[in-house]
């Protein structure tokens, strides 16, 4: 069978959230109880997440709520005596007189309750954004803080993605927080009416009331437990919709017709996950349905007990009657803990997901050394191996190379040979896996990472494109001594100067999207203004990934004729694939998959006829004509490095 065959026979890969496996393990063993357990836990977080944003807030909440509680319980004894008063014994004139009182209070409690319930939503709007603005917080500052390598990890992304969510609930917990005390407390008024009324009434409610909790419970484990099951669906559907809203992609949805495709996979996805939801939502009912009907039986057999306490003398009418009103708000109280309780506990899982991110960085928080590194004199790189997490394949295997302050060092090869990559082990976004990376012959692990990238200046393959002005774009919020100056000596040096001129507001100009207000520019004039940062960037190391891949030859000749001037005070570490621009390096290093193939000045390696080096180069100008042998004349970088 020819290979075409079997791949086509072979079902295609599809798309799929790569979870931490450890995580949903987690979440799926927790059972009913500790479920229930965890509660009050969550209802002191709530509260101290509020605390740390706004105290006052918090006491008032607090407050409003025990308050709220009394009045309700005064309110339910109240209606206990009018109900007592009412149907008792004499006149109705006298009757409607001694329940006065009592009706008063009622309607008081009732007034201020609602006072009080308007207060404490108020409040409670009030204060949630900003704890939820306060989370969102805490997760970027972590995210920052996490090593860059995280990315590669499936189970980074996974909690990442968590940690947001909880952040954005985090709106929600007060709220619910709030449900589930003032449910509590209207059943411990209730219940304590009840038990007055009569003892034995509360316990046999609890008991008619258990089996719905209960069922209730199980049933929001199933939905919670399914939607976890589902998120990573949800996940992958929002990064579709991100890929096909993107403007960068947008001109090719079009001229690729590929709207209905790509709607098509979105459906995909979907019909997958309501495949998963109608699964959890007939689950969850079969539960609930299980659960309502023995409480309706256990329900029925308070009535039945009540009865026949009312019809046996065993309790009076009037007290029979304020039971019916007991048992009814007993009931919604249970109703209400158990829905809030859920509703808290969903929230409290994100907020766990959240909380571990912040601890741990989601795992990748950096584990290096203090040492503050100078400018560097020489960066050498021994033995180096490196493989990506996702990757079972080396990436680098055994390199070693060194640059030195005032040299250019370029790395050539084919695509995938691992020349971005030697770049970011190079400038200690990577640590290797074996070998070192060392400046001035200490180790990137034992250096701070913030201290070490400080001293590192990188453009690059693709470039960010922030959305503020261009000074920002071209300072990064890090402006020097030397103010606009420095900033516009650098943009000279890169060709942005010409860019800047044209903006209606010179370097004070917004680049953003017009609709967020601000110019945009041309793929070339960024990499203009990408190119500008490095330079404006004190720093010791600078590398340059395919700086010129948008740029016109005015541009690009101007950047490489820059170099050198640029190179004095740095090392420089060039990657790029065009051949000519390499000639203004002092040293080529040459790999293939991962390893060290050649190295040596422009001159040799074109020197050497049977080297890849010289394979590329002839390749590069097959098209353009220009013989071997006359290429060593063409690359004025080549004067400049001679010069030098
Ligand atoms: N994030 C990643 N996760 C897994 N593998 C990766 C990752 N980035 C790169 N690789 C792999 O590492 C190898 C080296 O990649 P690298 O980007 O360093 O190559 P390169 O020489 O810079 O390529 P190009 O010329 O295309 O820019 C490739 O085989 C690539 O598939």
């Amino acid at each position: 069978m020819s290979t075409t065959t079997a791949s086509a026979e072979a079902a295609d890969e599809e798309l799929q959230w790569l979870a931490d496996g450890r995580r949903i393990a987690a979440i799926e063993a927790i059972s009913v109880g500790a479920m229930a357990r965890r509660l009050p836990a969550l209802v002191v977080r709530a509260f101290r997440l509020g605390w740390r944003i706004d105290r006052a807030s918090v006491a008032l909440l607090l407050t409003c709520q025990a308050v709220s509680a009394v009045l309700g319980a005064a309110g339910l004894f109240a209606t206990t005596g009018t109900i007592s008063a009412l149907f008792g014994p004499g006149p109705v004139g006298d009757r409607l007189a001694d329940a006065a009182p009592s009706i008063l209070v009622i309607a008081a409690a009732a007034g201020v309750r609602s006072l009080l319930g308007i207060t404490i939503q108020a409040v409670t709007v009030h204060l949630s954004p900003r704890i939820s603005r306060a989370a969102e917080a805490a997760v970027l500052r972590a995210t920052v803080a996490a090593e860059l390598t995280a990315y590669d990890h499936a189970g980074y992304n996974d909690e990442l993605e968590a940690a947001d969510r909880g952040a954005e609930v985090c709106v929600d917990i007060v709220g619910e927080a709030q449900n589930l005390l003032a449910s509590l407390a209207s059943l411990l008024g209730a219940a304590g009416v009840l038990t007055v009324l009569h003892p034995a009434l509360l316990p046999l409610l609890v008991l008619a009331a258990l089996p719905r909790g209960i069922a209730s419970v199980h049933a929001a484990r199933v939905h919670f437990l399914a939607n976890q099951a589902a998120s990573g669906d949800r996940r992958i559907m929002a990064k579709l919709r991100w890929y096909i809203h993107l403007k960068r992609n947008a001109d090719q949805v079009r001229s690729d017709t590929m709207g209905e495709f790509l709607l098509a996979k979105y459906d995909q996805v979907g019909l997958r996950l309501d495949a998963r939801s109608r699964r959890a939502a007939v689950q969850g009912a079969r539960v609930s349905v299980v659960g309502a009907a023995v409480s309706g039986l256990g329900t029925a057999l308070v009535w039945a007990a009540m009865l026949w306490l009312v019809s046996t003398g065993r309790m009076s009418l009037p007290r029979g009657g304020a039971a019916v009103f007991a048992l009814a708000a007993v009931g919604t109280s249970l109703r209400g803990i158990v829905g809030y309780g859920a509703d808290l506990f969903r929230t409290g899982m994100y907020l766990d997901a959240w909380s571990s991110f912040l601890d741990t960085a989601g795992g990748h928080r950096p584990a290096r050394g203090t040492g503050t590194p100078e400018a560097p004199r020489r960066i050498t790189v021994e033995d180096l191996g490196y493989t990506y997490p996702a990757s079972d394949r080396k990436a680098l295997d055994g390199v070693s190379l060194h640059v030195e302050r005032g040299e250019i060092l370029a790395l050539v090869g084919e695509n995938g040979s691992g020349k971005t990559t030697i770049a970011k082990l190079l400038a200690g976004l990577y640590l290797p896996d074996s070998g070192a990376v060392r400046w001035d012959g200490r180790d990137t692990r034992d250096l701070d990472p913030h201290a070490l990238w400080r001293q590192v200046a990188v453009v690059p393959q693709d470039y960010a494109r922030w959305p503020m002005t261009c000074r920002e774009n071209i300072t990064l919020g890090q402006p020097t001594a030397e103010g606009d100056a420095a900033v516009l000596r650098a943009a000279d040096a890169s060709g942005a100067a010409d860019v800047v001129a044209k903006l209606r507001r010179g370097l004070a100009t917004l680049l953003a999207v017009e609709w967020m207000g601000g110019e945009e520019l041309s793929g070339g004039q960024w990499q203009r203004l990408a190119i500008a940062r490095a330079f404006h960037r004190e720093a010791g190391l600078l590398v340059l990934d395919e700086p010129t891949a948008a740029l016109d030859p005015r541009a690009e000749h101007r950047i490489f004729k820059n170099l050198r001037a640029v190179a004095r005070e740095r090392a420089v570490v060039l990657v790029t694939h065009r051949l000519t621009n390499v000639a203004v390096a002092d040293r080529i290093v040459v790999l293939e998959d991962g390893k060290v193939l050649q190295e040596g000045t422009f001159a040799e390696l074109v020197a050497d006829e049977g080297g890849r080096f010289r394979e590329l180069w002839d390749l590069q100008n097959e098209r353009t004509g220009i013989p071997a042998q006359r290429t060593r004349s063409v690359p004025v970088h080549e004067e400049q490095r001679t010069d030098r």
